[in-house]
């Protein structure tokens, strides 16, 4: 299992706000070297790195400061022996920094090229590289006309003749606080393989569309001191950030490690709580029920499950999971309400999610529940949540997440390509770095809720629960896909001995 060790400071996020206020101290402390001197240094150590021959490069320079990078990268890539074309996209003024390295491309042999020549292109593309300095974190509406057309001629040819993209900054049309492609299905972002940026982290980077567009991600400080008041709204989750798991004393016993309810199982639904079950079973709960609502099953593979019908499981300190596979009838409704009386820890997860969208009682029920709460909506169950639109969950997802966690006083995941956890009362959220779209079938998002349940009955806090679920329900499908059991075709059963495997690396390397 890869535990990649990341400096501590790659792992703080910061809003564009933060940025400019970091810029705005270094310009202040009027250092002899410009952050953009030193933005296009960084960008030639990558490119030198990753083609230390010089070759043939394309240069797409935009109106702002991010084509000033650009520029000036493009002189200094011209007097290293590199055959530089440099496709400018300019209007209005240029800052002083800009203009200095626009005086410095015209006189290297950087040549400029027009965007028609390279947009009327449908064929070859003559480059090794390409560098992506259109638009940085100044980008303010959807990217379209002529910028889009060259963006999506960049995108097809590098995709055709694989040829490596390094966005400096942020990919041009990707939003640096969000992640999300400005203005969505209308927008258009470039499609990186590396992303620099600059002077810290980005949530934009990790979540949403960015999985599909910033490639690999390096961050260069550029040296520049983070005074401290400019704080990380956020961090990234991953083996850097994660819980240690309790002890297990020598003298314990399965009371030790608590009791675990999942509460699902309409007609035909049995497999969702299976799954759940199962999951927290392989991670260390010391029992498990599982209570079907309707469903009338056994699991022959897994006798230590305590399978009965949920409305006659009589409630005693159990962590409840509720909702894989529970449906949206009355008596799911009724259960639920009795659930959520009984003030236990819980994890609300798929159709008790629906059901608290759609019903005020449960809602007014969830507020008195002061024990505390998991709750896992992917984006359409954070919509109904919220009673937006999934588009608008997607557009900023760490705004919804947040929402959710402030109006329903709850730890959140919410689920998807980097999903965001929140926690009320704390505006620092954390994005999930492991997991790939192998993830993305049916049924692990009840092998997550069992996950999440067996971590409350260890002891866990919610919170702890939930960044340490996350992680390790990524890991697990991250090794599966090393070993050829993805991204096709990968089961949610399959995750789950890959998860117990994972945890125990966990516990196994915080005892070292
Ligand atoms: N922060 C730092 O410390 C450092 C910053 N550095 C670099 O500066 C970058 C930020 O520069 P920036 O502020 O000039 O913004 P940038 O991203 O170049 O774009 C603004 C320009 O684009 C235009 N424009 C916007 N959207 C558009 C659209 N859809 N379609 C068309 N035009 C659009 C916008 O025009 P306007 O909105 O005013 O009409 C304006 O002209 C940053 O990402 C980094 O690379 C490094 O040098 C060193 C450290
Ligand atoms: N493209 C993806 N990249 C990373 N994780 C993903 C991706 N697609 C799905 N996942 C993860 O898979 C799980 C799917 O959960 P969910 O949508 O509730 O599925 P189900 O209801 O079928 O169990 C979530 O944990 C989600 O974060
Ligand atoms: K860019």
């Amino acid at each position: 299992m890869p535990y990649p060790l990341i400096p501590a400071a790659h792992l703080r996020l910061y809003p564009v706000s933060a940025i400019r206020a970091m810029e705005q101290a270094s310009d202040n402390q009027q250092a002899p070297v410009s952050l953009m001197e030193r933005a296009a240094a960084a960008a030639m150590r990558l490119v030198t790195t990753l083609m230390p021959e010089p070759g043939a490069v394309l240069i797409l320079a935009g109106p702002g400061d991010n084509g000033g990078d650009a520029a000036l990268l493009a002189a200094m890539l011209a007097s290293a022996g590199y055959s530089v074309d440099i496709c400018a996209l300019l209007s209005g003024a240029l800052s002083a920094d800009s203009q200095a390295s626009w005086q410095r491309c015209s006189h290297s042999s950087a040549r400029r090229i027009q965007a028609e020549q390279l947009t009327a292109v449908h064929g070859y593309f003559p480059y090794q590289l390409i560098i992506d300095g259109l638009f940085g974190i100044g980008l303010s509406r959807p990217v379209s006309g002529l910028a889009a057309d060259l963006i999506r001629a960049v995108n097809r040819a590098s995709e055709l003749q694989r040829i490596p993209v390094i966005a400096l900054d942020i990919p041009s049309g990707l939003s640096a606080d969000t992640g999300a492609v400005v203005g969505g299905t209308q927008g258009i972002a470039i499609r990186a393989s590396h992303t620099l940026s600059f002077l810290g982290n980005k949530p934009g980077l990790h979540t949403a569309d960015a999985k599909d567009y910033a490639g690999h991600v390096i961050i260069d400080f550029l040296e520049a001191s983070v005074s401290a008041d400019v704080r990380e709204t956020g961090v990234l989750n991953c083996a850097n950030t994660l819980p240690a798991m309790p002890k297990r004393a020598g003298n314990s016993h399965k009371g030790s490690f608590g009791d675990v309810l999942i509460a699902g199982g309409a007609a035909g639904m049995s497999g969702a709580v299976l799954l759940a079950a199962r999951t927290a079973l392989f991670s260390g709960a010391g029992r498990v029920y599982a209570g079907m609502l309707e469903a009338i099953a056994t699991d022959y593979l897994h006798p230590e499950l305590m399978c009965r019908p949920l409305q006659q499981h009589v409630l005693q300190k159990e962590i409840i999971v509720a909702g894989p596979g529970l449906g949206q009838s009355d008596s799911a409704a009724t259960e639920l309400a009795r659930l959520i009386a009984a003030n236990h820890t819980m994890v609300l997860d798929a159709d008790a999610l629906n059901l608290l969208a759609q019903q005020t009682p449960l809602q007014s029920a969830l507020q008195q529940h002061t024990a505390e709460k998991i709750l896992t909506p992917h984006p359409l169950e954070a919509a109904r949540l919220l009673n937006w639109t999934v588009a608008e969950v997607q557009a900023d997802r760490i705004a919804a997440a947040s929402e959710l966690a402030h109006r329903y006083q709850s730890v959140i995941i919410l689920k998807g390509a980097g999903s965001v956890l929140c926690q009320p009362g704390n505006a620092q959220y954390r994005i999930n770095t492991s997991g790939n779209p192998a993830l993305a079938t049916g049924g692990t998002g009840d092998v997550l809720a069992g996950l999440c349940g067996a971590l409350l009955a260890q002891g866990l806090t919610a919170w702890d629960a939930a960044c340490l679920a996350c992680w390790l329900h990524g890991t697990a499908a991250d090794d599966l896909c090393l070993n050829g059991t993805g991204p096709v075709g990968l089961t949610a059963s399959e995750l789950i001995p890959a998860i117990r495997r994972a945890l125990n690396q966990h516990i196994a390397l915080g005892q070292l």
